[in-house]
């Protein structure tokens, strides 16, 4: 099942750059909650700051805190127990090229130590069914690479890895920018199906695609989170000027 996640006076920074600025939010359970706001304005540094990647980037600082359901990211677990629990999907898709699709999805398991076939063979089938791949690879599982395959199947294939390793959160940054009309459909009605399981952040630059998907929206602008709210809420009647101007298109 999805979690809450609940975000107190987080700051991040790379080196002298204040990248986010006293960022507070409460994330609900099996909702998707979109990111929306200017180029550069830390959507993806807010992210990263969920799943503890920020800090992998040697000149990055994290302060404040973040709770991902029980668990205090930054005290209570370790970088590698934060990273199962939260998954991320990335703009470009990045399947492991030289393995096969099989070992994609498997891939997380076996670093966690698993090796029993049966297991590992329920996992792969059940995670390709969840990102709606099963059909189109089920033949072909330990035959074909994962770069052998279209760039919304490969998307596809990168989410059933995200969660083969049973994650509570799944983080999408702009998971569709690179795809073509039809697989970002999929992307998106499969983002709808995965709210029953899991709680979805999705940063987006395309507002419709917010307004379709994400019971809740946040508004990044310099750093700094000027409004969250219901999604129908942001983009009918934003309490800030500066959402109303950026919905509107008169910047960004
Ligand atoms: N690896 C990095 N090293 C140094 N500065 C960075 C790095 N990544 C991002 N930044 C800076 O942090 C700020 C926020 O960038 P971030 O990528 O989080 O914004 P964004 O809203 O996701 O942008 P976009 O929509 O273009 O992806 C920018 O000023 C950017 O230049």
């Amino acid at each position: 099942m999805g979690v809450g996640i609940e975000v107190k006076d987080l700051n991040a920074w790379y080196g002298s750059n204040h990248t986010l600025q006293d960022i507070n939010l409460n994330i609900q359970p099996n909702e998707a909650t979109a990111l929306i706001g200017p180029s550069g304005c830390g959507k993806s540094t807010f992210v990263r700051c969920l799943n503890r990647m920020h800090e992998t980037n040697p000149i990055a600082k994290v302060t404040g805190s973040v709770r991902i359901g029980d668990l205090d990211i930054y005290n209570d677990a370790s970088p590698v127990e934060v990273r199962r629990r939260i998954g991320m999907v990335f703009q470009r898709p990045n399947p492991f090229p030289t393995m096969s699709i099989y070992d994609n999805v498997a891939s997380g398991l076996r670093l966690n130590g698993f090796r029993n076939r049966r297991v590992l063979d329920e996992v792969v089938e059940r995670s390709l069914k969840h990102a709606a791949l099963w059909d189109e690879v089920k033949d072909e599982l330990k035959k074909k690479s994962g770069a052998s395959l279209s760039g919304g199947q490969q998307q596809r294939l990168c989410i059933a890895r995200a969660l083969a390793v049973d994650p509570e959160v799944l983080l999408m940054d702009e998971p569709a920018s690179a795809l073509d009309p039809v697989s970002t459909a999929k992307i998106e009605d499969l983002i709808f199906q995965l709210k029953s399981q899991y709680t979805i952040i999705i940063v987006t630059h395309n507002m419709q695609q917010a307004a379709r998907v994400a019971e809740r929206t946040g508004f990044f602008l310099n750093g700094k989170l000027v409004e969250f709210d219901s999604t129908h809420k942001i983009f009918t009647n934003p309490r800030d000027k500066r959402t109303e101007d950026y919905i509107t298109g008169r910047f960004g």
